[in-house]
């Protein structure tokens, strides 16, 4: 079928990042003000324990603890599941609703360092972000470049992205599957040119942005689950 020039623009469609080698949305301004101080509310409302404490920053479970054998689910608390549902219904977890959230709080000057998210989860990642930007690095795996070359992180560094206060960012493909990525621990960020997604943020080159306190909530699937009654070993 012909394409009309006029034709509109699937949602998704607009938010795709172009200069990212596979698929990235980026939707600014995702939630709005209220949301996210309400979001922020709701999660320094959970208790104590409900807080693991990692080297570089803190996060909550919600949903269920992913294992290689199965997650035993938990049903999301009421302020998560319409997000789950929200975003499910972009349709970037192929028709299936999101029913896992990790929540991870940093201060600046703290981050993550290179990793992969790992075949628990069906291989699209959600954030919605509170409270401050970040700039996410993403690397090309080790060995995968020119042997000859030192793998130092600087040879591995494919691009960035600038994630804004309330936006959501769905990361999908070899951005999920095969890059790594990785937070610095810094406390301001310089955009450069490698920022893949400056005109949807409505950013520029040189432009020096403060980090504040960062929450992120990374909404996800996990297909794989285990249930109940397994558990108790019934039929
Ligand atoms: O805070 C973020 O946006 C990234 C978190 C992350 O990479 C993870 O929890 O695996
Ligand atoms: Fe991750």
């Amino acid at each position: 079928m012909e394409e009309s020039p006029c034709q509109t623009l699937t949602e998704l469609e607009q938010y795709v990042v172009k200069d990212a080698p596979s698929t990235v949305y980026y939707f600014p301004d995702y939630i709005t003000e209220a949301e996210e101080t309400c979001l922020l509310q709701q999660v320094y409302k959970a208790p104590k324990p409900k807080w693991t404490q990692l080297s570089g920053r803190r996060l909550q479970n919600w949903g269920g603890l992913p294992h290689p054998k199965g997650m035993l689910a938990e049903k999301l608390p009421g302020w998560l599941q319409p997000y789950a549902e929200k975003i499910s219904a972009l349709g970037v977890f192929a028709g299936k609703t999101a029913n896992h959230v990790l929540v991870n709080e940093y201060d600046p000057g703290q981050g993550i360092m290179p990793h992969e998210d790992g075949p628990l989860y069906y291989p699209t990642v959600t954030t919605i972000s509170l409270g401050s930007h970040t700039v996410l690095d993403f690397y090309h795996p080790i060995n995968s470049v020119q042997e000859d070359t030192p793998q130092t992180e600087q040879s591995r560094y494919l691009l960035s992205l600038l994630v804004q206060r309330r936006s959501l960012l769905v990361l999908q493909d070899d951005m999920y599957e095969r890059f790594l990525h990785g937070i610095q621990g810094a406390a301001q960020d310089t955009l450069t040119d490698r920022v893949a997604n400056l005109s949807l943020a409505r950013a520029d080159p040189g432009d020096c942005l403060t980090r504040g306190v960062r929450v992120s909530l990374t909404i996800r699937h996990v297909p794989k689950m285990l249930r109940t009654s397994l558990l108790l070993g019934k039929k």
